[in-house]
């Protein structure tokens, strides 16, 4: 099995082997304030250069030397400074970037981690509540994936979580938020999603991880998933509450057997909340 990238924000990041100088360069210049520290070492390049231009005047050199001598110094001077900039400006942001990641990502599988979900969709959620959007919640539990890490071991494991993660990524928009809610769950949340759109987005997903192809040390091994589907109603009040509903379809999906697709209470009135049972 290949390793597989994710969409936003799972990029891949360059890591920059950075100078030992760089950091202290960094404090400095936060200190300062990027154009003063420029200008500063401005200064000091041309100060060096007419100093030294000086010296050569007073000197036996003639003039046209001495110009020479000093245009090449502050040539230099300004490229260095530049460098050093260019470096820093590149520091700066690998800094950020591995921030970001680290403080927004699960560093198994790429997608989103669950702080960071609960509090993207925290507002995504009171927005949808507020303005009378629709939006959807679909919790996706690995089945009997106890059983994959006790026959093809712990990595293998992580590696069939890497690969449902890129496959449910593969039938998501791009507003929808993945993120791993914990061990082999998977949360998503689909804004402007009425609760029949839910029920398709999950049972594609399911879909799309029955049909995953995987292998592990030439033996080759099948995977599934069962969903629980909740979307907002107005007895909503928190998050958590639909969540809640998500995690108790989740639970019926289990039980009814796995590889399935089981509706929240009161997501389609007057319907079974049942999907695509394949056992
Ligand atoms: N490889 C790997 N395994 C994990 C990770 N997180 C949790 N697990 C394993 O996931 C398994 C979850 O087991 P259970 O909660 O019994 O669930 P299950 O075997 O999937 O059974 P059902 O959910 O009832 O279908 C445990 O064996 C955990 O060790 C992880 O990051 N990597």
């Amino acid at each position: 099995m290949a390793a597989r990238s994710t969409h936003f924000p799972f990029m891949l990041f360059n890591e920059i082997d950075t100078p030992r100088w760089l950091p202290l360069l960094g404090q400095w210049i936060q200190r300062l304030g990027l154009l003063r520290t420029w200008a500063l070492l401005c200064a000091g390049a041309l100060l060096l250069c007419l100093g030294l231009a000086g010296l050569l005047l007073a000197g036996p050199t003639g003039h046209l030397t001495a110009a020479l001598v000093a245009s090449g110094m502050a040539a230099a001077c300004a490229a260095l400074c530049g460098y050093l900039l260019l470096r820093l400006v590149q520091h700066i942001d690998s800094t950020q970037r591995g921030v970001l990641r680290h403080a927004t990502e699960d560093p198994l599988t790429g997608t989103l981690n669950r702080r960071y979900f609960l509090e993207l969709v925290e507002r995504e959620w009171s927005r949808a509540r507020r303005y009378d959007m629709s939006c959807a919640l679909l919790l996706m539990d690995v089945d009997h994936f106890k059983r994959v890490n006790e026959r093809f071991g712990h990595r293998c494991g992580d590696q069939v979580l890497r690969e449902i993660a890129a496959a449910s990524v593969e039938t998501l928009r791009h507003a929808d938020v993945l993120a791993r809610f914990g061990g082999e769950e998977f949360i998503v949340f689909l804004p402007h999603t009425d609760p029949l759109g839910a029920l398709d987005v999950a049972e594609r997903m399911r879909e799309r991880v029955e049909a995953l192809q995987l292998a592990w040390n030439g033996a080759e091994l099948r995977v599934s998933v069962s969903l629980g589907v909740a979307a907002l109603h107005p007895e909503h009040l928190t998050l958590d509450q639909l969540i809640h509903d998500a995690d108790d379809a989740l639970a019926v999906a289990k039980s009814a057997g796995r590889n399935c697709v089981r509706a929240g209470a009161g997501l389609l009135p007057g319907k079974p909340s049942m999907m695509n049972n394949n056992n």
